[in-house]
Order: C-alpha cells, then structure tokens, then sequence
C-alpha cells in the first residue's frame, strides 16, 4: 500500500503546478522513511579543515576519523580489501534498533526482498546538462538502443516517473554532473528517493570534470570526495560485482584524460571501489614503498550498494569519455537492473572487402599482400573464433594493374579458399544508374560466369551492391535479380535509416532479402596509406585503443565492415587496424568475439532485433546521400503534401470530390483494388515499397504550386500509420473528420451489410455493438471494427505522438454534411491553398439525394456514388443509449484534448458532453 502511495505521489509530483500537493502527499506516505527525510542533501563545503586524509597518512581507502556527526563509521573495509564490515551504524530517528542490529551484524540496512518491489518499463533516465560530455554519455547509451528518455536537471518541471497505472517507466536513473545531483531540491531528491526505494531503481552520477563541486561529501553519507586529480594506470576492481563486459584486473597504462579527475575516499562497507587509477604525479610524503602505492593509488568509480539507505549508486570521478568508463556504465547499468538492460557478450564481426579487383594501378593487392592477409587472418582467428576476410569481387577488372599487381590477383584467385567470397557488381557498376533491368541482369550473369571460370567458392546468399546503391533507397530491378540470379538472402548498407548518425543505422527486410547495417572503420576508399589517415596513425592509434572502432565493437552485437582493397595492399592499414582492434577488445573486455558466414549473421540480427523486420521508408530527397543511390526518374515532387486520415464513414470521400474541384488541387490515380485509395500507411501495400506508391502520383516538377494529397480512410485508426507516416511525410498536413462516432458506426455496418458481408447481414447491428467476449468471434471481429475506429481521442493521441497539433486539422464532419462551403473555406485556409475557391456556388443541395452535391454543366448536380450518402432507417433508441455510453469515457478526452489543441468542439460532441 506505502509502495502504491509513493507511486502515486511520484507520479502526480511531476504534473506542472503541484510541487506544493506533491510535497504534503510525500510526507504522509513516507512515514515509515521519515528518517530518511531527515537527512541532509548535501554536506556543504565547512569553512573548518577537510580531513586531510593523505598529510594524516591513511592508508588505502580509509578515511579520517573526523566524521559527520551521524554516521560514526571508522576504518572497516569493504568487500573489496577483505575487511570487516562497519563496526558502528548511522543514527537513525526511527527504527533504530533493527537497524542497529543489522548493522552490527554486517548485514545491509535495507533488504530488498522484505520491500514489496515494483516493476519498470526498462527506460533510462538521463540528466543531462547540455555539455559535450552529457552529448557523449547519450551517445553511449544511444548505441547501446536503450530507450532513453532524457531532462534537463534544472527543469522545474520533471517528467513523471510512472505509468497511469502506476507501473515504475524507468529502471535507471543516471545523471550527467555530481554536482547537480548533490544540489537537487529537497522535494526532487525526496521523490526520486521514494522512487528508487519502491522500485529499486539505482542511480548512476558521473562528475563534469569542468564543474566543481562545492562540498566535500555526499550527502551526510561516508562517502568524501577529492577533486582536480590527474590520474594514470587505470584498473577496474576485481572483486567488485559491477564489471561485465569490462574485464577486471587488467591494468590500462596510460594516463586518464584531463586533469580534473573526482576521487572517493570512504571506510563504509557499503561501497566497493570499482575501478581505481595511480595519481600522475605521486605523493611523496611517505616513503615506504607499500604505503606509498597505497596511497597514490585513489577509487575513480565507486559502488554504494545501498546498505545505507536502500538505494544503490555508482559514482563516476569523470564524465562517460574514458572507454573504461563507456564499458563500465554498460555494466552498471546491467548491474543496477539486475541484468534487465544488458546485451549479450557475444559480438559477431563480419569484415567485408567489397571491391577485390577494382583499383588504380600502384594501389592494387601484390602476391604478398595477398600472403600477408592469409597470415593476418590465421592471427585474427586466434582473437576472433571463425574469422574469415568476405571477398566481394567485380570480374572484369581482374588483372587490371601493373605486372605485379596481376600476379597479386593471380595469387588471390589461386588461394581463393583461403577466404569467403561474394558476388559485387561485373564492372562496379551502380545498379539504379541502369537504364534496364535487361543491362542489369546481364552484369549480373557475366559476373557469375566469372566466378565459375576460376572456380571462385561463392559463399551463398550475400551480396553487396556498389555504392551501396539500389539497397535504399530500395531499387526493385536489383532485389529481384538478386533473387533471381544468385538466390541472394543477405546483404549490407550503410545508408538505411541514414549514414550519420553511425550510431542509428538498422536493418530492415525487404522481398525476403535481410538488409544489415554496416558499420565505419574509419578506413576508407581513399586511405591508402597510414599517412594518408585523417591524424595518421596517432588516430587510428586512438581509434581502436578506446576510441571510435572500439565503441563500435562494443556497441554492436552484429558489426559489418566495410573496407577496401586496397586498405590490404600498399602499408596495409586494415589488417594492423582489426589485428590491433581484437586485441584491444579481448585485453580490456569479456566480449567474445567470433565470425560467422554473412546469411547465419544476418539471421542472428533479427534474431536480436526482430522489432527492425519490417522497414521504415523514409524520403529520399531529405538527404544527399540518399539522393546520390535513387534513379534519376524517380521523384519526390510526387509525395503529398497533405493526406485525408479518414476515419471510415465520415465523410471522407466527400472531402476528397470537393478538394479536386479546386485546379491546384490533385489526388492520387486510383488503385485497381481498393479504388481512390492508395491504403499505403496501414497495411501490406507498405511492403511494396517506396516506388509503388510514388506510381500513384503526377510528377510535381514542373508545376510547383499544385497540391497533392492522398485520402485513405483508414489510416487513422492504424497503428502502424503515424510512425510510417512521419518517416516518410514528415511534413504533412493531415485531416481527421470527426463525426459523431455512434452515426459512424452505424453507417459503417450499413456499408457492410451493402457489400454482402456475411455477417452484418446475420446479425443486427445491436448484436454487433453489444457482442460480449464469448459471442462468435465472426462477431466479435465485426464488433471491433465497427466501433474501435470511433475512439478518436486514443487514435488522435497516438498521431499526436508523431506530429505537432499544427499539421492537423480536425473538421466537423457534421459541418461537412451540412455546409459544405464553410468547412471547405476552412480546409482551404488550413491547407493554405491559393487562390481559395468560393464552394458556395459549386456545391448545391440535391433533394433527392439529401447532400450537397458539386454542379456540373446546365446546373445539374453531379452527387457522389450510391454507396455515399444510403438510404436506411435510423438507428434504434436503444442501440443510440448504448453507444452514448460506450464512446463517453473517450469523448470526454476528447474534448480535453480539443481544448488543448485549440480547435472548436463540434456540436455533437457538446451534446454527449451535456450527459456527463
Ligand atoms: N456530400 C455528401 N454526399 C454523400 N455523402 C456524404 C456527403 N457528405 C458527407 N457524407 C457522408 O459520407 C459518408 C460516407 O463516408 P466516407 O466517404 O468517409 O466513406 S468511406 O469510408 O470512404 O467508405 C456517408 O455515409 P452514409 O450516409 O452512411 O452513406 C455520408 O453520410
């Protein structure tokens, strides 16, 4: 009951404006923590001496005996030096006894299996600051795919910490400075404690080494502080249960970056020095060896795990730069959710070299390079367990160098089963410059025959395109060949989402051919030579000792390089690059590292991102790199500007026939199968890929003013289309019609019953509407597709997610109905339209039919199809009272959220409203 009241309050605390209620709700479900409250944030700097732990000569990581007045720990060790626990327990205002006890025992104070723990949703918090090193630390954690929710510490206004249903959203909470963390208000700190206490979440903090803190201790805790240390030798503690992938006990030589490291002295057994460095400049005071090491040896990162006051924290002495520290916040993280948020310590490393063959003369492979990477590799495979270089190889540049280098492709083709071999392009050839699939298919089958005349052992189903072109944006003539001819399965891009960040690209699957992403090297095309590397080999030092081909490996389960022949050749930068690389990550980490064949690695991808199956078009002409690999006839003018959401039965094809009345208005061609609707955004069309929907569209090159746009009416209530929708029209403006979701449902089941639906004609729409869980579940079926699209604030909710109110407009479909001239000026004005059209002439009511209807030649009014605007009777009372009730709970958000977003409430809805 206490832990639902803190949710409560934790929730309710983070709502703008309650700060005051949010406070007086803590104090009365905290009782039982009242002690806590009691105790100070943050011990300020005194004015009087600090312990002077080293003039005093301390030994190792014990402290001075001068202490806070409430916690009288002396001299015990940690688990860590093997001492024993804390002789003397903190003061506590309540349960001080049972405390005491436990204590005196060297049991921990708070025991997390006797609190009634709550779940989370494995989000990670992150307070960030806005400096380069909070840019970093996300960074990290953005590689890593954790779902990170990030605020700004400073921020009045925190984001709630649970769900509506009181579910705890984030496993862990990290925040980027020390020192905001020690200077957090009291009711942050009191909320986050709750928090923490009731779900068991941790805390990581690291220090901004370019902020100083004021105090000298955390909190009242045990815990001191040393700043503005330069420290070297780092090793990660052995006997700390915190590292995971970083490997213990293994010592880096070399100094920590910068001169402002945060060091943590402390005699408590609650917290284990995880990892600990030498100071730079040693301390001379004490002479005997022994004591001398003790002493300049300072913890950088330390655990508190939480004996104190049930919380755990890991404090970092540096922001996330360091790679010690980039691995270790992975493992604290793993740590801190009792491995709910870890990977995997598997990493597959496929190294690709996509161009054997192709090269200038002076820069081609030579029979040694090819003997050197036969060595190379044999030495990978004692690091990388299975390791194979992948060969991807263009035919008809074969012996196209000098007479050296011609052996060298000799030499190659002779030990050609040495390596893995995939099929690239005959002439390196981009495949969406080809005119015709014709061309394409026959590069494709000369490169085969190639590989057949010198016995080349193709490793099945991999393929690379140059470029990368073709892949994505995706070019249907090559993934069809590809199937076609070499029965591809699998292959590798940089491109998809987008080439930067390094860090987001996916894969995705497209026509049963896994598409991977591929990951930077740094080596590229044009580097040749160690010289000829950005910073020469200084950087590519950094790069794999620590800096970014390291980060990759650790990032990314599955990582795809992609080098090039040359790299191998000249003063063969790519094998001393992996060689050195391996090496660095089997030193410093517990990363196992192995290779798998290109197909099983691809299906080992999914297999741990099976969320990246289904692809996310995006618009190609958003970026260059994109722009550069997309075939010149195709074009983005085509994308609409606006797209009509629906939902079913509101009116939508009204809208659609009046929009095209206007001449700088156009619509989609219609579909064979489902008529003016193109149904893209929501269902399987979205696997037919990026041209097939384009192929709906005039081209807008040369008429720049014309409005496209699309209506689908069933988009709006798809789950699936905003996300589809903002990846490719980010842009768009969209329209709802809102009508009286009781008159939609029943039009809908009329609908039906006009198509012969079999089981609108069986059962009456009361029966639809009022279908229990155990009726038949052709019924049941029928019921949620009656009704579920009429909950228009959940659908509007989740499109608001994706888009700003801005982009929508939300029309009155009853308005539409009734004066179709003001809603249509209304729609004009949203959609900025130019000239506007006066519709009050163009639109004439028919009697006959019972709409307004657009007035063609001789004023003869030309209305909408039968199946627009039926003839039934209307809906029963009973049927009208339950749907009343039925749709209240969503209209009553409803109006909240027009209210929100600033837009009127139509009649019907004040009508439901006036009930409540
Ligand atoms: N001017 C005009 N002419 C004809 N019909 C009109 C018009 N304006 C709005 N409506 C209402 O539109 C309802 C059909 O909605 P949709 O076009 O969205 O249906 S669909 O989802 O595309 O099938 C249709 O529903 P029913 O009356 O049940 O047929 C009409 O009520």
């Amino acid at each position: 009951m206490i832990c639902s009241s803190v949710k409560l309050a934790t929730r309710r605390c983070f709502i703008p404006g309650r700060a005051r209620r949010c406070f007086m709700v803590i104090v009365v479900v905290s009782l039982t923590s009242l002690w806590m409250l009691t105790m100070q944030i943050i011990q300020v700097r005194p004015q009087t001496h600090l312990p002077d732990v080293q003039s005093k000569g301390f030994s190792d990581h014990s402290i001075s005996r001068t202490k806070s007045p409430k916690v009288r720990g002396v001299g015990l060790a940690d688990e860590a030096h093997g001492g024993s626990p804390m002789d003397s327990p903190p003061e506590f205002e309540e349960e001080g006894t049972k405390l005491h006890q436990r204590l005196l025992k060297g049991e921990p104070v708070y025991q997390m299996a006797e609190r009634h723990i709550k779940d989370t949703e494995g989000l990670v918090l992150v307070f960030l600051e806005m400096s380069d090193s909070g840019r970093n630390l996300l960074n990290i954690l953005q590689s890593h795919r954790f779902n990170v929710k990030v605020a700004l510490v400073h921020d009045s206004v925190w984001p709630s910490l649970t769900r509506d249903d009181d579910k705890g959203l984030f496993s862990v909470i990290i925040f980027e400075s020390l020192r905001s963390y020690g200077h957090l208000s009291s009711v942050k700190t009191k909320v986050l404690q709750e928090y923490c206490r009731a779900f068991n979440v941790g805390i990581i903090i690291f220090t901004q080494p370019e902020v100083t803190s004021d105090f000298n201790q955390i909190r009242n805790f045990p815990l001191y502080i040393d700043q503005h240390a330069r420290l070297k030798d780092p090793i990660v503690n052995q006997s700390s249960s915190v590292p995971r992938i970083t490997r213990s006990n293994v010592r880096f030589f070399g100094n920590l970056p910068g001169d402002r490291w945060t060091t943590f002295r402390t005699n408590h057994s609650t917290y284990v020095p995880v990892m600990e460095a030498n100071l730079a400049v040693p301390l001379q005071v004490v002479t005997h060896p022994d004591e001398k090491a003790k002493l300049n040896s300072k913890i950088c990162v330390v655990y508190d795990r939480g004996w104190m006051d049930g919380i755990k924290r890991i404090f970092f002495g540096y922001s996330s730069n360091h790679f010690l520290h980039m691995v270790l916040v992975l493992d604290s993280i793993a740590h801190l959710t009792a491995g709910k948020l870890q990977t995997d310590l598997d990493r597959y490393v496929l190294i690709d070299i996509d161009d054997i063959f192709v090269g200038k003369i002076g820069i081609r492979l030579k029979a040694s390079d090819i003997e050197n990477m036969i060595k190379v590799q044999g030495e990978i495979q004692e690091l990388v367990k299975g390791f194979r270089f992948n060969l991807g190889y263009s035919g008809k540049f074969f012996q196209h160098g000098d007479e050296e280098e011609n052996a060298g492709d000799r030499k190659l083709l002779q030990e050609a089963k040495h390596f893995w071999w995939f099929p690239h392009m005959w002439d390196h050839m981009q495949p969406h410059l080809l005119k015709t699939k014709a061309k394409l298919k026959e590069l494709m089958l000369l490169n085969k025959q190639f590989a057949v005349d010198n016995n080349i052992p193709i490793m099945k189903g991999y393929s690379v395109a140059p470029h990368h072109s073709g892949v994505y944006p995706v070019h249907e003539d090559l993934y069809s060949l590809w199937k076609e001819i070499w029965g591809i399965d699998a292959t590798s891009t940089e491109e998809y989402p987008h080439l930067r960040p390094a860090h987001r690209r996916r894969g995705f699957i497209y026509k049963d051919i896994m598409v991977l992403p591929r990951q930077t090297c740094t080596l590229f095309t044009k580097t040749n030579f160690f010289s000829e590397y950005n910073g020469g080999k200084p950087a590519l030092d950094g790069t794999i000792q620590g800096g970014e081909l390291f980060a990759t490996l650790v990032s990314n389960p599955v990582n795809i390089f992609m080098t090039h022949m040359s790299n191998y050749g000249s003063d063969r930068l790519a094998t001393y690059t992996f060689k050195h690389a391996f090496q660095f990550v089997n030193t410093y980490t517990n990363l196992k590292l192995q290779t798998l064949p290109p197909v099983p690695t691809a299906k080992k991808y999914f297999e741990l991102y099976p969320q990246e199956k289904q692809p996310l078009w995006g618009n190609p002409c958003e970026d260059h790199r994109l722009m550069e690999v997309w075939a010149e006839d195709k074009d983005c003018t085509r994308l609409p500007n606006s797209l009509i959401l629906g939902p079913q039965k509101t009116g939508t094809t009204a809208l659609y026939t009046f929009l095209q009345m206007h001449k700088g208005i156009v619509s989609n061609r219609p579909s064979e199968k489902t008529f003016e609707e193109v149904q893209f955004f929501n269902g399987d069309n979205y696997y037919n890929g990026l041209d097939w929907y384009l192929d709906f569209f005039p081209s807008n090159k040369n008429q720049s003013n014309v409005h496209i746009f699309e209506k689908s009416a069933n988009y709006f209530d798809s789950a699936q289309a905003p996300k589809r929708v903002k990846a490719l029209l980010p842009k768009a403006k969209l329209i709802v019609i809102l009508l009286d979701p009781a008159k939609r449902a029943h039009s809908w089941y009329q609908h039906m019953r006009a198509h012969d639906d079999e089981a609108s004609l069986q059962y009456s729409f009361r029966d639809v509407i009022t279908a229990k869980p155990d009726s038949p579940k052709l019924l049941r079926e029928l019921q949620k597709h009656c009704l579920e699209p009429g909950k228009y604030a959940t659908h509007l909710q989740r499109w608001l997610t994706h888009f700003s109110s801005r982009q929508m407009f939300l029309l009155d479909g009853e308005m539409l109905k009734t004066n179709p001239a003001l809603a249509m000026l209304r729609v004009q004005k949203f959609l900025k339209i130019k000239p506007t059209l006066n519709y009050s002439r163009l639109l004439k009511y028919d009697r006959q039919k019972g709409f307004y209807c657009p007035v063609g030649p001789k004023n003869r009014t030309r209305c909408l199809g039968k199946g627009k605007g039926r003839k039934y009777a209307e809906m029963d009372y009973e049927s009208a009272e339950f749907l009343q009730a039925f749709y209240r709970q969503d209209n009553l958000i409803l109006s909240s959220v027009l209210e929100k977003l600033n837009q009127p409430i139509p009649d019907w809805l004040n009508d439901h409203l006036k009930d409540f």
